[in-house]
This record gives structure tokens, sequence and C-alpha cells, in this order.
């Protein structure tokens, strides 16, 4: 075989196929495809020589089989591509063509002309024509190459198709080889590109969620942190730590309690001496409270109160926060004063005698109460009056819930007493319902808050009336004020 020939057969790549051609093949200028005339199904009638330009019977005979076999390999070309099938389908044209020149005996096409026109016809039955105009072009080439494939057995090329024809031969078996090709390939994979916005399902999607989150991060960072937040974002110094540590302010297990020597036995355990060998509670350390705690008045109007003769030390607050709980804490004399879970228990500003020589005042609460809104606004307005214009009054213990910190209406009695420069203390009320930590966050919050206050006794002190928890501390400084205080 000459090189040529091998270089033809080397462009067709199925050699196979083009060697069944019988030698009387011959391709047709100007041919109509079979199917243009409604006939699609390979009658041999159907191709009309008439219509066939050029040619004698025999020969257009002959052309309208070809055709017919091209077009029955078109129909299957198309339902390939249809069904998108690769390598399998591609089988069943060869092997319709196959059949097609074994069972008629007749030329088939070349695997080239095949899928040339199995591509046009596929999309428009008119580029058939073109495609048969370009197989006339390439008659003489193809002539050759079916020469070629037929002389693989018998016979050589007589002579060679231009080095263009090649070329365009070249890129038509491109063509069909990429239609080919590119039947068994997978779905190409459309890649997003996660920046494009204008992509509307990125828009859907992903873009839109990024927005949210740097929505989201900027009112993070520009909202002002909640109340709790900033509560937990104290950080106590370590004196007030140590302090709640000492005095175990805080909740605490019954077994802390008893490892550090107190009797759980007890009420208000914490209130005692640790480690005693006394199973009875000690003495209350200072004598002013050994006192026996005596109810001598109650005043609901300010024209009620007692004569001012003895010092007097009062305690005020918010309703439920544990006033008349606290007296009875500091003289261990449980059921003197009168205590409720319920708010607004105490009605009246009620006087308590300690001995002859000092008193303990027991104010109403104030904020929420069950009580009528007059009831509560009278109940105020006589702790105001008393706070600010009671000779005697030597200082105001103003109890705050370590839970819930100070309120508003507590800040309004700090205003009221920073005017009529009436001595006050913060009493942290409560411990035991809070983690100690938090007692002494608490703690700090106060101190740093109300650092400016000229009114203000320092320091913020700790107690809890349940389980005794620094109203030794509490006694200690109170009993001061008792001893010394003079009218
Ligand atoms: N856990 C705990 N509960 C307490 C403490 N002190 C008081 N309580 C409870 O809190 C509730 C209210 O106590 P009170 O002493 O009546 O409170 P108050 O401030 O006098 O209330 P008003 O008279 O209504 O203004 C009662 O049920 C007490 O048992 C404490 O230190 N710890
Ligand atoms: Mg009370």
């Amino acid at each position: 075989m000459s090189e040529k020939a091998g270089f033809n057969l080397k462009l067709n790549k199925k050699p196979k196929i083009a060697m069944g051609k019988p030698k009387n093949y011959i391709n047709r200028e100007g041919t109509k495809p079979s199917f243009e005339k409604g006939g699609a199904t390979g009658r041999k009638s159907n191709s009309n020589g008439r219509k066939f330009k050029g040619t004698d019977d025999g020969r257009r005979k002959r052309v309208d089989s070809d055709q017919l076999m091209s077009f029955k390999i078109d129909k299957n070309l198309e339902a390939t591509q249809r069904k998108a099938s690769s390598g399998k389908h591609l089988k069943m044209v060869s092997s319709d063509l196959n059949k097609g020149r074994k069972g008629n005996g007749k030329a088939s096409p070349p695997l080239e002309n095949v899928t040339n026109t199995g591509k046009a016809t596929s999309r428009n039955p008119k580029n058939v024509s073109r495609s048969a105009k370009e197989v006339a072009e390439n008659d003489s080439s193809k002539k050759h190459v079916n020469a070629n494939a037929r002389a693989n057995s018998t016979k050589r090329l007589d002579h060679l198709p231009s080095p263009r024809k090649i070329v365009r031969a070249k890129k038509s078996l491109k063509l069909d080889s990429e239609v080919v090709d590119e039947k068994p390939k997978k779905k190409k994979r459309i890649r997003l590109d996660p920046y494009d916005t204008s992509n509307k399902r990125l828009d859907d999607g992903t873009a839109i969620d990024e927005c949210k989150k740097d929505k989201k991060k900027d009112l993070e960072e520009n909202a002002p942190m909640s109340k709790n937040a900033q509560f937990r974002g104290i950080q106590p110094s370590p004196s007030i730590l140590s302090f709640v540590e000492d005095n175990l302010l805080g909740r605490r297990r019954t077994i802390e309690i008893q490892r550090a020597g107190y009797n759980t036995e007890l009420s208000a355990p914490l209130d005692n001496i640790p480690f005693s060998t006394n199973p009875e509670r000690e003495r209350i350390e200072e004598n002013i409270f050994r006192n026996k705690l005596e109810f001598f008045a109650a005043a609901k109007v300010s024209s009620s109160f007692p004569a001012p003769d003895i010092p007097e030390i009062a305690f005020a607050g918010r309703s439920n926060v544990g006033k008349s709980s606290l007296l009875n804490a500091l003289t261990r004399q449980w059921g003197v004063v009168r205590t409720s879970d319920k708010p607004g228990h105490t009605q009246s500003i009620n006087f308590f005698k300690l001995g002859s020589k000092f008193c303990m005042v027991d104010l109403p609460g104030y904020g929420f109460a069950y009580a009528k809104e007059e009831v509560k606004e009278a109940w105020e307005d006589l702790v105001k009056e008393y706070v600010s214009t009671r000779i005697g009054l030597k200082r105001v213990c103003l109890l705050i819930d370590t839970k819930w910190g100070m309120k508003p209406r507590d800040n309004e009695l700090i205003d009221l007493m920073e005017r009529s420069q009436t001595k006050y203390q913060i009493v942290l009320t409560k411990t035991d319902t809070v983690f100690p930590i938090d007692v002494a966050r608490r703690a700090m919050q106060i101190e740093e808050s109300l650092n400016a206050k000229r009114s203000l006794v320092q320091p913020v002190m700790l107690v809890s009336s349940k389980s005794g928890a620094g109203i030794r501390s509490l006694r200690t400084v109170l009993s001061k004020i008792a001893r010394f205080a003079k009218l």
C-alpha cells in the first residue's frame, strides 16, 4: 500500500466500512435525500429517477439506495443524538451500515460521509444538500478514498486528493469525530462563581446568606450589649472575690458549709462561730444586738412618727427585698418582725427598739407590691419623707436584691438621700440565691456605679438572712453607729 493511501485510510479511521463499497459507486451532485420527498423508509420505489439530474436510471437506482441507506443512517444518528447515547449507538450505526451493505449488496457511504450527512440532517434537512455538495466537491477524493479502501484487498491508489481536500476531509473527520466523541462525554459541570452576585441562584442562596452574615456581624458589633451580657463582662476585684469566698457568700452546697465547720442544723448557720464545740448557737459578739427587739411604733403618715429621741437605723428597699427578714437575722429573733413572701407585706413604718439607746426602723417597700397604686404611692411618699427629714436617722441601709441589682426606684431614693444628705449604705440581700462570682460582680457593679455619690457609705455589705452569711459583718458596722451615735 502506498503512503498516500495509508494517509487516507488514517483519515477514514475505519477503513473496513469503506471497504465494502461496490466498484460502480458514484457520489452524485445535487442529489436530494429521499426523505425530502417523504420517503424515509428506504423503499426502492421511493427513489424517483426523474427528479435526479444528469444520471442514468441504473445509477439513479443505485444512488437512491445509497441515499436511502445514508438517510437510514441519518435517522439512526438522529435517534442517537436525541437519546444522547454514546459509542453504543455508534456501533449501531456501523452495524446498520454493515447490514445495509450486506443486505443490499450495494455500496454504503464511507463513515465520514455518513457522519457528515447525519450531522447535517439532524439539524436541518437543507444542510443535506449542502453536505451533498461537499460530497460532490470531495467526489474525486472520496472516490479515491473508497478506492483506497478497496485497494486494501486488491488495488492501489490511482491518484491522490489535493492537500486542500485532505485538510477539508480532515476537518470533516474532526467534526464527525467530535460529534461522535462528544456524546459519551458526561455533562459538563457548571461551576458557579461565588462572587458573581448577578447569578440568580447565588442571590437566592449563598450571596444572600453572606449578606445576612455581614449584616448580622455588623449588628452584633454595633448593637449595645444587653444588660445581662454587660453584667457577665464585669471582672470583680480580687479583694471582693476573696471576701466572697472567706464569708461563703453566694449559693453553697450544704457539704461545703459543713466542711467549713458550720452547723447546718441551725437557722442561718453561717452566722455562728466556725468549729465551735458548743452544740448551741454562740452568743452574738456585738452586745447591742443581744438586746431584745421590741416593736414600739407604726406610722402610716409622717405625723404619726414617734419622737426622735434615740438614734435610728432604717432599712429601705423594694418590696420583698428582705428588709423585715434582715432585722430578725441581725437580732436572731425570728418572728418579731413579720415577714412574707408576698411583696408589700409591710405597709407602715415600723419602729423597733433594741435596748434603750438604739432603734431599728422597718420601712414599707416600694416598686411592685400587691396593693393599689395610690396606696403604693402613699408608702413611697412616706418613705421619702422619712429618709429626707427624719431627725435622728443615722443611716439608711438600702437593700438591693443581689439577683436583680439596682432598679430606677432605688436610684430615685438615692438621689433623694443625696439631696437631703442622708447617709446610706448599700446592702446586697439574698446572696444565697446566686453564684459566688455573681455576688462579687454585683458588688463591683454597684460600687462602680455609685462611686461619685457623696452620702454613700462604703463598703457595699453582702448578706443572706437565710444562710447567715455576712450578717456578722453588718452587725459590726451597725453596732459602731449605735455606739457612737449622738442625737
Ligand atoms: N433565700 C432568701 N430568701 C430571703 C432572704 N431574706 C428574705 N427572704 C425571703 O424573702 C421574702 C420577703 O422577705 P421580707 O423580709 O418580708 O421582705 P420585705 O422587704 O420586708 O418585703 P415587704 O415587707 O413586702 O417590703 C420572704 O419570703 C423571705 O423568706 C434571704 O436572705 N435569702
Ligand atoms: Mg417587710
